[in-house]
């Protein structure tokens, strides 16, 4: 008997553009929400563009979160029992959208995703990243109800912020070969959909790495566009593996072994340079990967992400331990063959 059910959850509106910010009260009275909204933002967010928001709703209320953490979810929760708000809408980067994207999945309430930076795909998915300790938990939620990301806005952020979106999308190409190859050898499910999206996403920014600038509203669009992508070929697949794979558990380590020294994209981006030089050999794409980073200013190397080559190497040699997930790191890399791996891309000097 065939009992296969499928459930997927994705966002209703997705509004990007010039000065979209102004659209977001049109966009939310679409999704028929009632009550009042509580507005999720961080400090630099919060003074760029949170009136605007506010003004487009009645009797809002704000939580300004400093830091990513399990105590600012259970404090946003605190603060969402006094305001009883009907919905969240999370204004900033990935730290207010981690954090209200929990908060409301524990609240039973929707949320809402106003992205001012494309940092990741986490902007959009139904993923949170939360650290904690020296360990970085990544606990399902509900995806976001609507996305309005404003690319006047976005453009105007810190363009390593963009840089380190386009190299958490271009480290999809190995994280989907990971996925491919967990099905042939562990029969893990797969989805072709996600797969296939996720990969030609990747793809797409790889082939038009030149054409994304610093300050042009059309390169940040291109970014956020390809950000949704991805964010749609996690819920299609119900999992982060279309974007995640062994480069996310190289980051992940990262993370541990070397806290706060790089951006979550650019870890990624540089350990998918190993990835697809482990899966495919020096034959492979590997280094239309590191040009295509190269090319939109994103780190390709260890020093390039302010790690010590030692660091990089017991992150690789580590990155299997970590996590229940079946990649072409299963099993682990020794030393020796990670030295030669990272010297071989470039990764780290010879
Ligand atoms: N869910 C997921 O799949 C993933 C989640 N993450 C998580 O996301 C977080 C990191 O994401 P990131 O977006 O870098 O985090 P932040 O929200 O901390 O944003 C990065 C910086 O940009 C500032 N900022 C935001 N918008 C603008 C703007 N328009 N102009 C100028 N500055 C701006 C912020 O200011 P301020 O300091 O005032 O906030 C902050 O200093 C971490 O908590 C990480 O764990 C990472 C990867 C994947
Ligand atoms: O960063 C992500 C996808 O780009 C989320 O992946 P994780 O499930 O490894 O946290
Ligand atoms: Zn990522």
């Amino acid at each position: 008997m065939f009992e296969k059910t499928t459930w997927i959850k994705l966002p209703r509106n997705v509004l990007v553009g010039h000065d979209v910010l102004d659209d977001l009260g049109e966009a939310v009275g679409d999704l028929y929400l009632t009550g009042r909204p509580l507005i999720v933002t961080s400090p630099t967010p919060n003074e760029i563009a949170g009136d605007r928001v506010r003004a487009q709703f009645d009797d809002p209320a704000t939580a300004v979160v400093e830091e990513a953490s399990f105590a600012a979810v259970e404090e946003l929760k605190e603060t969402a029992e006094a305001v009883d708000p009907g919905y969240l809408i999370a204004l900033g980067g990935g730290k207010p959208i981690d954090i209200a994207k929990m908060a409301a999945d524990h609240l039973d309430v929707g949320f809402v995703s106003v992205p001012t930076v494309a940092s990741h795909d986490g902007i959009v998915s139904g993923r949170s990243s939360i650290p904690e300790g020296d360990t970085r938990h990544s606990v399902a939620a509900d995806p976001p109800l609507a996305v309005v990301a404003d690319t006047t806005l976005i453009a105007d952020a810190p363009w390593r912020l963009t840089t380190a979106g386009c190299a958490d999308i271009i480290s999809n190409y190995t994280a989907v070969k990971d996925w491919r190859l967990a099905r042939r050898l562990r029969n893990v499910e797969y989805s072709e959909y996600a797969g296939a999206l996720s990969e030609m996403t990747a793809e797409l920014l790889v082939e038009n790495a030149d054409m994304i600038r610093p300050g042009l509203e059309e390169s940040a669009w291109v970014v956020v566009k390809a950000l949704v992508s991805s964010g749609v070929a996690m819920s299609i697949a119900g999992s982060s593996r279309p974007a995640s794979g062994a480069e996310h558990l190289i980051s992940h380590q990262l993370d541990r072994i070397a806290p706060g020294k790089a951006l979550h994209g650019h870890q990624v981006g540089v350990a998918s340079i190993l990835t697809e030089y482990l899966h495919s050999g020096e034959n492979g794409r590997w280094d239309a990967i590191r040009d295509a980073l190269a090319e939109l200013d994103a780190p390709t190397t260890a020093a390039g992400l302010g790690v010590d080559d030692a660091e990089l190497i017991a992150a690789l040699t580590s990155a299997h331990e970590i996590r229940d997930r079946y990649t072409i790191l299963q099993g682990g890399i020794n030393e020796e063959a990670a030295i030669e791996v990272a010297t071989a891309t470039g990764v780290i000097d010879d």
